[in-house]
């Protein structure tokens, strides 16, 4: 049977992203299309390696195939991906910058951006991440860095930081420059100055996804951050307790101002129900259920997911060994589909800017 591209390309067309609500032929996703006899293959380009639709969006391209065309053809899928970035970050080769950040102290901002940065790697992506909260940089103590000092260069008169590698992730943490034991009172313009740098003087590289921990509340380093670079979107993390969903509310009220314009690409809900080891399908609401998701409704924004109390999280944060990195436990799964979510609202807010023309940027 002689079958030819624009048969299949007809075929693929009836396929619809179901985030982005176009065909995947007029987002110009399918690419390197290969017929020989009854033998087709071709490449699906999806906008982030995390995509959650992975599965749905190959099985709906087999069955176009079969349907349009035939059943008989020998179809491999190969799926693949592209990161999409719609603004110069002002980062050279960094595609999007993700803030994350919470009201309120203590709800496990680091946890999340630590375990978030180590679930987008793992599913592919190529991830950096700046700790900037200066009131307590935890990264070095969780990545067991601690006491360690990036290497600094000189080039034509200019510092040139490079980002420390560790667990597939490029890291900097204002913590790598202040001593511990000498807690030193920043002033507001020492500070700006010295997150800037963090973003300018360090070699990034090229990076899919920039996350950057934001300290607790609001205050000069997001509007120093959110100003000085344009930020693709804001995580919200929160604790179901009413206190820290007020404070969350009061956050993404920050982001949302006129003067500071981040979208909020959803509000994470952190020590949602208490999970013991033994017992890993027994879920105990703690704190009271579902107030995570019910703020992200009346706000309007999107829910990205509860991750468990667990035991195991301080201590592997303690130890310097992220949970995440800990193949196929619950946090591990709480925390690859948090990650998926994410990616997936930078793609939607990507697509949603470039008006759909053309996802795939070269
Ligand atoms: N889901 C969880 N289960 C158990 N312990 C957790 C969880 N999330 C965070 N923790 C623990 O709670 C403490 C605070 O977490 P973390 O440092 O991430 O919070 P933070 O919001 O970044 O704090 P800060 O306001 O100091 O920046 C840590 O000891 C951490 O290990």
């Amino acid at each position: 049977m002689d079958i030819t591209k624009e048969q299949v390309l007809q075929a693929l067309g009836h396929v619809e992203e179901p985030d982005l609500k176009k065909d995947l032929v007029t987002l110009n996703m399918i690419q390197d299309i290969n017929i020989s006899g009854n033998k087709l293959s071709f490449s699906v380009v999806l906008t982030t390696p995390a995509c959650p639709l992975k599965d749905l969006i190959e099985n709906a391209c087999r069955n176009a195939i079969g349907h349009f065309i035939s059943k008989d053809i020998e179809v491999t899928v190969n799926m693949t991906s592209q990161v999409t970035t719609q603004k110069n970050t002002g980062v050279p080769g960094v595609k999007n910058i993700i803030a994350v950040a919470s009201g309120k102290g203590g709800v496990g901002k680091s946890t999340v951006s630590v375990n978030l940065a180590l679930a987008l790697a793992k599913s592919g992506a190529k991830v950096g991440l700046i700790d900037a909260d200066i009131y307590g940089p935890s990264i070095p103590i969780m990545f067991g860095l601690e006491g360690e000092r990036p290497k600094a260069t000189q080039e034509n008169g200019k510092t040139r930081i490079e980002p420390i590698e560790k667990y597939g992730i490029k890291l900097l943490s204002i913590g790598f420059f202040t001593d511990p034991n000498q807690p030193v009172p920043w002033r507001g313009p020492m500070v700006s100055t010295a997150v800037k740098q963090l973003f300018n003087d360090a070699d990034w590289g090229e990076l899919d996804y920039l996350l950057i921990d934001l300290p607790p509340g609001t205050g000069d380093i997001h509007i120093t951050v959110t100003q000085s670079f344009p930020v693709t979107g804001a995580v919200i993390v929160t604790t179901p307790q009413n206190v820290a969903l007020a404070d969350a509310k009061k956050g993404i009220g920050m982001f949302m101002m006129e003067a500071i314009n981040v979208p909020i690409l959803g509000i994470v809900e952190n020590m949602s129900y208490f999970t013991p080891a033994e017992l890993p399908q027994n879920k105990y609401y703690i704190f009271g259920q579902g107030g995570g998701s019910k703020l992200a409704e009346v706000l309007d924004v999107p829910f990205l997911g509860e991750i468990p109390l667990i035991k195991g999280i301080s201590d592997s944060g303690d130890a310097g060994k992220p949970i995440v990195l800990e193949d196929n436990g619950p946090m591990s799964e709480a925390f690859a589909a948090m990650a998926s979510s994410v990616a997936q609202q930078v793609s939607i807010y990507n697509a949603r800017v470039a008006g759909n023309s053309n996802l795939v940027n070269n």
